[in-house]
């Protein structure tokens, strides 16, 4: 495995007798961002903390480069509890300047790099208040801040965009993108999908506990069905009908809007169509994140059959 990589190899868990992962496989490559997706109660929590190494895992291991994660590698990563776990009390300098010497940088580092996240995430002039005073969406940067403060060489981070508002969301982005650029893996968990489809390199949506795909949104949407849309003026009703590996799910005047099998011809389709005469329209439309989602985590996980899209 590529030095950086970290690998979650078939981690199984049970809280008594509920079974809350079952054999979870999934790694987060060197400057990958990747986006964890799934229905509350599905299991994202649950992995990250096994990531961690907060949480034991019944079966299955956690590597990173190679090596099975230990307790001092598990000190460089950077990790941002769905919970949250900042001192209230705390000054947020103070804070961050503490929770850098606690993973081993000296005062000078630890403060050098509290003061830049400070700044580089608009908190500069909250940095002598205490974090309980702060409004949520601060404390949630400040969190980030915590995460970054002692140079990690992986990102777990909970429910970052959780609460935040638009203008956070791009710098929590900006900030996300620029440490995977850096050659850190960063995971992250989010219910947020168009924002996970536009910013993430790969995604794994988990279903009670299994990974139901992985993949880049790319590679997930092309495997997934799709709808196409016909304009076909002189074409009669029921033109397409028969075409292998095509449902017809409206007919409207000329347009027609066809619902693909996943490897269906298109081409087989758009050949059809010019054979009843001139086609004005030929669009095929690639599911969403979100709609990928909804198949994947609904019961009989898959295609919902006639579903009008
Ligand atoms: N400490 C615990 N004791 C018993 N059951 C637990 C415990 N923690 C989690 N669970 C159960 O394990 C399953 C997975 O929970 P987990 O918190 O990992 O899900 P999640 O995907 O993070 O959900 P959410 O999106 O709501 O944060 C759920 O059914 C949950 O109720």
């Amino acid at each position: 495995m590529t030095e950086g990589t970290l690998e979650i190899d078939g981690i199984s868990k049970r809280y008594g007798a509920k079974v809350a992962l079952d054999g979870v496989t999934f790694d987060v490559r060197a400057g990958e961002l990747f986006g964890f997706v799934g229905s509350n109660g599905a299991g994202k929590t649950t992995t990250m903390r096994i990531a961690l190494g907060v949480l034991a895992a019944d079966g299955g291991e956690v590597r990173f480069g190679g090596e099975k994660i230990t307790h001092e590698a598990r000190t460089h990563i950077g990790y941002m509890p769905e919970e949250r776990g900042l001192y209230p009390k705390m000054k947020v300098l103070e804070q961050l300047i503490y929770l850098a010497e606690l993973h081993g940088l000296s005062a000078n580092e630890a403060h050098r790099n509290a003061e830049n996240w400070i700044s580089r995430l608009g908190l500069a002039d909250r940095r002598k208040d205490e974090v309980q005073k702060l409004s949520l969406g601060n404390q949630q940067r400040v969190q980030l801040a915590a995460a970054l403060v002692h140079d990690p060489a992986v990102l777990v981070l909970d429910e970052p965009f959780s609460g935040l508002d638009p203008l956070a969301v791009d710098v929590m982005s900006g900030v996300l993108r620029e440490k995977a650029a850096t050659g850190v893996p960063v995971v992250f968990s989010s219910h947020q999908l168009d924002l996970v489809e536009r910013l993430c390199d790969r995604v794994g949506i988990i279903r009670t506990g299994r990974m139901v795909a992985v993949g880049t949104v790319g590679e997930l949407t092309s495997s997934a069905r799709s709808k196409l849309v016909v304009t076909a003026p002189a074409a009669r009703p029921g033109w397409a009908a028969g075409l292998p590996g095509v449902r017809v799910l409206e007919e409207n005047g000329t347009t027609t809007v066809l619902d693909l099998d996943p490897g269906a011809d298109d081409q087989a389709v758009l050949a059809a169509a010019l054979a009843t005469g001139p086609v004005t329209e030929f669009s095929r439309r690639r599911r969403s994140l979100t709609e990928l989602f909804r198949d994947a985590v609904s019961d009989g996980a898959g295609s919902k059959e006639g579903e009008p899209r």
